[in-house]
């Protein structure tokens, strides 16, 4: 007997009152679904206005229904799509109606996606630029995932593919006929192909840090002694009172944090305890929680007090400014928390600098990716090592082909990724 999935629907929209709200149904039941709602069905993939009543007859809803036949729908199966106002109670009876229909249940969290997946519609790279689509909140996040759920990660892990199984062909072809006369040496050819997807596999395995930022945000530290006009800064650059702020020297003791877009890019702000020699224990605590987060922090924004010498050493790329610019007869590389003096100019600089560091990103976004990256690499620098012995060797250097391949296969998820699927999915609300 063939296996057929329940058919699962759920709000597809986020919950609350809105102008509309879309429910979901996929699944080889959807069209009976909407036949059992509103009778006839559209034509696919155009939308209709339809009155939706429950079994005995009542309305439920004035609604725009769509439907899409199998295999041309975002999970490749039925799909039924109702946009209907978007208010707690018209959903509820619509969900309850489809949820007395045989065959039908409310969806898992991911399980649409994930049917897409499996369908074949969307790769894994793709699933998890969805994922981060759908998380984006700045400009270079959406960007970043529209690049990888375009596909363009599965794209030129494609290409080294077929770069690999052309070197891997040239070997077997030399090991298939080693007791005849070969008549050309195929290494040069093998290691011009292995060179190039090393070069740009490097190339790649470097951008991840940058893109794991523009993920999951910069973090960026202010610092300095107590009473410097840290936490006063902070709350100029946050447009709020995120922290408290007083003329008693010690006042932050926690790392607060601020969550910003600054030019597109995701950056969360820390304000810290003042830096300074303290016996007072709950303020040392404090101190030691601030030095351990600057220097995990991808940027640190040193304020010094004028004609002060600060006890700490800036990491290059890290940026100074002279405090309380207001009250000072040269302002110059002074910023103030209090007349937004050099606020704009100090801004300009943090973007500029985690600007330069966000576009060293490349196509591949997670460290899953960096490390398959990595597997491969290591691989191909296996065979292009034994290449050098001769053709005795090219059996070995073959097997390092195909592990190499089987690499690059994880990340779009051709292989290996059972047990992955429970992770990527679990960042997934229902109905997506
Ligand atoms: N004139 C002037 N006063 C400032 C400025 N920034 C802060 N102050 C004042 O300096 C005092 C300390 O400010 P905070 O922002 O609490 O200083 P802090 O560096 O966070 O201090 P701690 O949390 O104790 O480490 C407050 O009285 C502020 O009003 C500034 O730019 N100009
Ligand atoms: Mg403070």
């Amino acid at each position: 007997m063939v296996y057929v999935p329940d058919t699962i629907f759920a709000l597809a929209t986020a919950p609350g009152k809105a102008g509309v709200a879309v429910v979901r149904v996929s699944g080889s039941l959807a069209g009976h679904a909407g036949s059992a709602l509103f009778g006839k069905l559209p034509h696919p993939r155009m939308a209709s206005l339809r009155i939706l009543k429950d079994a005995a007859g009542r309305r439920l809803d004035q609604a725009l229904v769509l439907f899409f036949p199998e295999k041309n729908s975002f999970t490749g199966e039925e799909v039924l799509e109702l946009h209907l106002h978007g208010s707690v109670a018209v959903v509820n009876a619509v969900l309850r109606e489809l949820s007395e229909m045989d065959g039908l249940r409310l969806a898992e969290p991911g399980e649409f996606t994930r049917r897409a997946l499996e369908n074949g519609c969307l790769d894994l790279a793709q699933v998890e630029g969805l994922a981060d689509l759908i998380e984006a909140e700045t400009e270079a996040q959406r960007r970043q995932a529209l690049r990888v759920l375009s596909g363009d990660l599965g794209d030129l892990a494609g290409g080294w593919r077929s770069n690999l199984i052309r070197a891997a062909a040239l070997l077997e072809a030399t090991i298939d006929f080693a007791d005849e006369e070969v008549p050309v040496d195929v290494s040069p050819e093998v290691l011009g192909l292995l060179g190039n997807v090393r070069s740009e596999l490097a190339t790649e395995i470097s951008g991840v840090e940058a893109a794991e930022r523009i993920r999951t945000g910069f973090e960026v530290a202010i610092l300095g002694a107590p009473n410097v006009g840290k936490s006063t800064l902070l709350n100029m650059l946050a447009g709020r009172e995120a922290a408290i702020t007083s003329e008693y020297a010690g006042t932050t003791r926690d790392v607060i944090e601020v969550r910003m877009d600054l030019n597109g890019l995701p950056v969360t702000l820390l304000d810290t305890a003042g830096l300074r020699e303290t016996t007072d224990h709950v303020e040392g605590i404090g101190i030691e929680r601030a030095r351990e987060r600057a220097k995990a922090a991808d940027l640190r924004v040193f304020l010094i007090e004028q004609n002060q010498h600060p006890d700490f050493q800036p990491l290059p790329g890290d940026i100074v400014r002279t405090a309380k610019a207001d009250v000072l007869s040269d302002a110059t590389d002074a910023v103030s928390g209090v007349s937004g003096q050099g606020v704009s100019d100090l801004v300009k600089e943090i973007t500029t600098t985690l600007s330069d560091r966000a576009a060293r990103s490349g196509i591949a976004t997670r460290e899953r990716h960096r490390t398959a990256m990595g597997r491969a690499n290591d691989n191909l620098s296996a065979a292009s090592a034994v290449l050098d012995l001769g053709p005795d060797h090219y059996e070995i250097a073959a097997e390092e082909l195909r592990s190499a391949i089987r690499a690059l296969d994880s990340i779009v998820g051709r292989v290996d990724v059972e047990n992955l699927l429970d992770e990527i999915f679990s960042s997934f609300c229902i109905g997506k």
